[in-house]
């Protein structure tokens, strides 16, 4: 999982100047050998391959229910927590961090779940290709990569366009859940969430969530040791767009 980054990463030279910015940069990582036992063993159970078509949903998981979607779930320990307490919804994550993916095939594995399924790729072009429209109960993104430098705001997740295109994955009355540990991304996510069409703050306007009841993340654990404060912010679709 990186916070930090450069745009050379991406656009080597002014060479790659076609290539989307994206949100993440893939780094080497240490996979443990668990990890990579669950990422051979597992995979082919569990990740969703073809990333080019429509999911069909009640083919993977053999019935109808809430389907909840999770962008960046790194290790995938509160994801799978989730799944296990909710067994009457299904869950998609989505993670491009592969060591966290060998982490989350792990858990479902012991956890014996059966309503949850990943894809390791990038979350803009799932979206894009992969999650029909009004189709999702839940978006959750916790504790998104901040890109905190200035000059890297504009690889943040977290945009009009993107919150607007998630938007539309919503059914009426879904619900896009938020979390940062990073004030200035909080304000900028209340900013571009608030100035969305059809989605309305289920705390008040300009309120962030309080006590949502989501289980505490490893990177949240991380910014607790920093000091870092916590801000969830949960919008909810109010319009069915045709
Ligand atoms: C800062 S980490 C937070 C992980 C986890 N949600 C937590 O709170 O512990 C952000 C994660 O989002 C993933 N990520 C960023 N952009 C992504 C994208 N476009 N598609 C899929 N995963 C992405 C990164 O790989 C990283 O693991």
């Amino acid at each position: 999982m990186s916070i930090s980054g450069s745009d050379s990463d991406n656009n080597k030279a002014g060479t790659e100047h076609h290539r989307p910015l994206r949100s993440f940069v893939i780094r080497a990582g240490r996979q443990t050998a668990s990890q990579k036992e669950a990422l051979e063993k597992y995979w082919s159970h569990y990740v969703i391959d073809d990333t080019t078509s429509p999911l069909d949903t009640e083919a993977v998981f053999g019935r109808k229910a809430p389907l909840v979607l999770e962008i960046g779930f790194g290790m995938g320990d509160s994801l799978a927590e989730m799944a296990a307490a909710n067994p009457d919804h299904d869950f998609i994550g989505i993670e491009v961090h592969r060591p966290g993916v060998g982490k989350l095939l792990g858990h479902i594995e012991r956890l014996g779940l059966s309503n949850l399924r990943i894809y390791c790729h990038d979350a803009v072009e799932i979206l894009a290709n992969c999650i029909a429209d009004h189709s999702l109960t839940t978006v959750q993104i916790f504790f998104p990569d901040p890109w905190h430098k200035k000059k890297h705001n504009k690889r943040r997740l977290v945009q009009p366009a993107f919150i607007a295109d998630l938007s539309q994955k919503l059914v009426t009355g879904g619900t896009i859940h938020l979390a940062t540990d990073w004030q200035h991304y909080a304000e900028h996510m209340m900013d571009v969430m608030s100035a969305a069409e059809a989605l309305e703050n289920t705390a008040g306007a300009g309120a962030y969530a309080q006590s949502t009841g989501r289980p505490e993340t490893k990177f949240e654990r991380r910014g607790h040791r920093l000091g870092h404060g916590v801000w969830d912010l949960v919008f909810r679709t109010t319009v069915m767009k045709p």
